[in-house]
């Protein structure tokens, strides 16, 4: 029998073609699933989208053919427990599919139609009142800056070069207050905090070998010092050596509590400035790996 499925595509993300999302319609249905175009036409769909088809259906297949914030939108409409998430990477980083050793679109939709899923932990970030979910990391202070400084008509020309462009800015104009990271056992002051709840960061680069999304809390990484501090973990990255430097504070936790007055980037896009507070919300929906 054919499962019924629904593609939400982001006509937008970086490496979207009607011809590509052709062949993920044909893909689908050479491997017996049947499935349903939902293009958005705003950033506000793809979090509707997943509410509607939530409300409508019992335990729908919501694939989104987009990028890290596509996902991050249907996630944040998905009912919990009640929907299964698959993923064809056609952003510009696509750090989910990365994580998950997709390779190509082909894979993907091998994955989906095998179909073997797994329950995903995701983060929650309250702001005066406010909920909003990350699947991949949060992150306060030059991360959140470099990603609110992005800006859409660089990210069109020059796709991650435009976040390069965005840091260029934020180094020139360098902003040293500090936030106060509480959680974990721990209470410290830094610069910036980066909330990992997958491993990999910014692509294919490893930055929390520790954090999984198949289990609940989070790597935190709290870096201290100024634009030097920021350099280094650069290099580590790209490096790809493990160990962070030595004005990289690592620790665990399930629950944090961040003050000042910081940017935050939400799964690579800016969300809101600290203080705010988050947890993490064990097993959410069951994702196709
Ligand atoms: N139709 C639309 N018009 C404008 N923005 C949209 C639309 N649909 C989705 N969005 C928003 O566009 C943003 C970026 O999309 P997406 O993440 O898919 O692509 P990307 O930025 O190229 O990839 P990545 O996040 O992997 O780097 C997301 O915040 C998403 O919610």
């Amino acid at each position: 029998m054919t499962r019924r499925c629904f593609l939400i595509v982001n006509p937008t993300s970086g490496s979207y073609s009607q011809r590509t999302v052709d062949q993920i319609m044909a893909g689908l249905r050479e491997r017996g699933l049947a499935p349903e175009l939902m293009p958005t036409g705003s950033a506000a769909d793809p979090a509707l989208f997943a509410a509607r088809l939530c409300a409508q259906h019992s335990d729908p297949l919501v694939i989104v053919a987009g990028g890290d914030g596509t996902v991050n939108g249907v996630l944040n409409g998905l009912v919990p427990g009640r929907a299964t998430l698959g993923v064809v990477p056609l952003g510009t980083a696509n750090v989910l599919a990365r994580e998950l050793g997709i390779s190509s679109v082909a894979d993907a939709l091998d994955r989906l139609a095998r179909g073997t899923t797994r329950p995903i932990s995701v983060g929650e970030i309250e702001r005066d009142g406010e909920k909003r979910r990350f699947l991949l990391m949060a992150g306060a202070g030059m991360d959140g800056a470099v990603v609110r400084g992005v800006r859409l008509s660089e990210k069109r020309v020059i796709g991650k070069g435009a976040y390069l462009l965005s840091a260029l800015r934020v180094l020139l104009s360098w902003d040293r207050s500090e936030l106060r990271v509480t959680g974990g056992g721990r209470s410290l002051s830094c610069h910036g905090v980066i909330v990992c709840n997958a491993a990999k960061y910014g692509g294919n680069f490893v930055l929390a070998p520790e954090a999984d999304l198949f289990s609940p809390g989070f790597q935190v990484l709290c870096i201290e010092g100024g634009r030097l501090a920021y350099l280094k973990l650069g290099l580590m990255l790209l490096s790809g050596r493990g160990a962070p430097p030595s004005c990289v504070t690592s620790f665990a936790a399930t629950e944090l509590e961040l003050s000042g007055d910081k940017a935050v980037q939400l799964d690579g896009d800016y969300f809101c400035c600290t203080p705010l507070h988050i947890r993490t919300l064990p097993e959410l929906v069951r994702l196709v790996v």
